[in-house]
């Protein structure tokens, strides 16, 4: 992309509303908009960003097994009344009506809905187990929304639903997501630790959220240090070994972490000082067992293998791919602005021109442009007349992995300079060596 013809809305001030780094980073960095409370437009820069964390969502939630579908914004009210959520939802729900007069409401979540899919098609346990999921916008009306785009009111969930025969199934079923849970927030370069905690409006009786330590997460959390360096599950991972899986989570669940309204002061005391953890923390995902809760109002039941009928196990499993966009700018930022990490950057190179306008230097980005581009890397050609410290500048605030420095001086000796922005490394190195090292 030319930055020339691009549109990357870059702010010079710190908006002053913005409370939390990586709210003030993702409006400078032209990420985001906000359109009015808690609702946000996704610029060029920040959608990137966003579908590469869903890629990462959708090919770990594939691994594991999950089916994708797509499920509407737009929900029935009369679907929330039979699962009776609709008014013990509260004030969160937003309530609409359409031209008929009818009572309809934007989705802040779907058990009701997939519960109403999966009772109109599957009628036997030979059906089961199913794992469903989708990425869809939700509503949540929250009384405060804040820190941008981390706790807004429309934003982005990935939920996925988990179908079985019985409780025993469904602990596998759980085990599966717990597991892609672990390899989806690593591959983001993320440390994502699993802890025990409460289940809320959506119910059940077995629990963990996903928390990332942060200094501003909104979570209170306390956990055994060990959990920083522990290995997540390898891409070989068979999700089909039901004591393998459970012996994972098992080591991912003997060491003490939980959320503040979980925490066992005395479980904690139990571990020794130096690896005792208490710290702030951004829940990015959060998965649920709730057994018949929804199967059993809707009447959705398969015929056992036993021939008698059986209300259906469930789970739900939801990551917030739109605030995790937040939470990876919370833990990967300097004073420069934002350090992505490079399976979610928005390009993995910048080419920046330090004398736009000069025959040799223009030639030179030309040139590295199109073989960059033909070697399928996403890259970031600044190619506009801005002088060097401002393309400096704006190179380090959208935090791209890798800049490509091209001035006249260095080329005229053959070589451009390549910036690792993760170090601020910098190399004299030569055009083609520069591919060798992208490619
Ligand atoms: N207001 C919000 N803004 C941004 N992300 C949110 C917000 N509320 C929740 N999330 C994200 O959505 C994830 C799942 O939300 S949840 O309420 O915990 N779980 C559910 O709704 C279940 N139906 C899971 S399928 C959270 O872990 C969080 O990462």
């Amino acid at each position: 992309m030319r930055l020339s013809r691009y549109f990357l809305p870059i702010l010079r001030e710190v908006p002053k509303e913005a409370e939390i780094v990586s709210h003030r980073l993702m409006l400078r960095a032209g990420m985001v908009r906000q359109e009015s409370a808690g609702i946000y437009a996704w610029l060029p820069l920040g959608l990137r960003v966003l579908n590469k964390v869903c890629a990462i969502v959708r090919e770990e939630q594939n691994r594991a097994g999950a089916i994708e579908l797509l499920m509407p914004t737009i929900q029935s009210a009369d679907l929330w009344r039979e699962s009776g959520r609709y008014d013990d939802y509260g004030k969160e729900m937003l309530r609409i009506r359409d031209r008929h007069e009818r009572e309809m409401l934007f989705g802040p979540t779907n058990e009701e809905m997939i519960t109403e899919i999966v009772r109109g098609y599957v009628k036997s346990y030979k059906s089961l187990p199913l794992n469903l999921y989708h990425i869809q916008w939700k509503f949540r009306d929250e009384v405060r929304p804040r820190f941008g785009v981390y706790r807004s009111r429309e934003f982005l969930m990935k939920d996925a639903y988990s179908f079985d025969l019985d409780a025993e199934g469904a602990r596998h079923s759980y085990n599966k997501m717990f597991v892609a849970y672990l390899r989806t927030f690593s591959r983001m370069g993320l440390k994502a630790i699993p802890m025990v905690a409460d289940t809320g409006p959506i119910g059940g009786n077995l629990s963990h959220e996903f928390i990332i330590l942060a200094s501003t997460g909104e979570s209170e959390v306390f956990c055994h240090a060990d959990y920083l360096d522990k290995a997540v599950p390898g891409a070989g991972t068979d999700f089909e070994d039901r004591a393998g899986l459970q012996g994972l989570v098992d080591q991912w669940t003997e060491l003490y972490a939980a959320t503040s309204e979980k925490h066992d002061s005395d479980a904690f005391g139990a571990i020794p000082e130096p690896r005792r953890l208490a710290a702030r923390g951004i829940e990015v995902g959060h998965i649920f067992y709730f057994g018949t809760k929804y199967s059993a109002p809707f009447g959705a039941k398969v015929q056992g293998p036993d021939g008698a009928e059986h209300m259906i196990h469930m789970g739900s499993y939801g990551i917030g791919p739109s605030r995790l966009v937040a939470a990876l700018i919370e833990a990967s930022h300097d004073e420069a602005g934002i350090v992505w990490p490079e399976a979610v950057a928005p390009f993995r190179v910048g080419i920046l021109n330090l004398k736009t306008g000069d025959s040799a230097t223009d030639a030179a980005c030309e040139d590295l442009y199109a073989r960059l581009v033909a070697a399928g890397i996403d890259v970031l050609y600044d190619d506009t007349d801005e002088r060097a410290g401002a393309k400096f500048a704006s190179a380090d605030l959208i935090g791209l992995p890798w800049q490509i420095l091209v001035g006249p001086k260095s080329l005229a000796a053959g070589k451009v300079e390549l910036k690792r922005r993760v170090d601020g490394t910098r190399e004299l190195v030569s055009p083609d060596d520069v591919l060798e090292r992208l490619t």
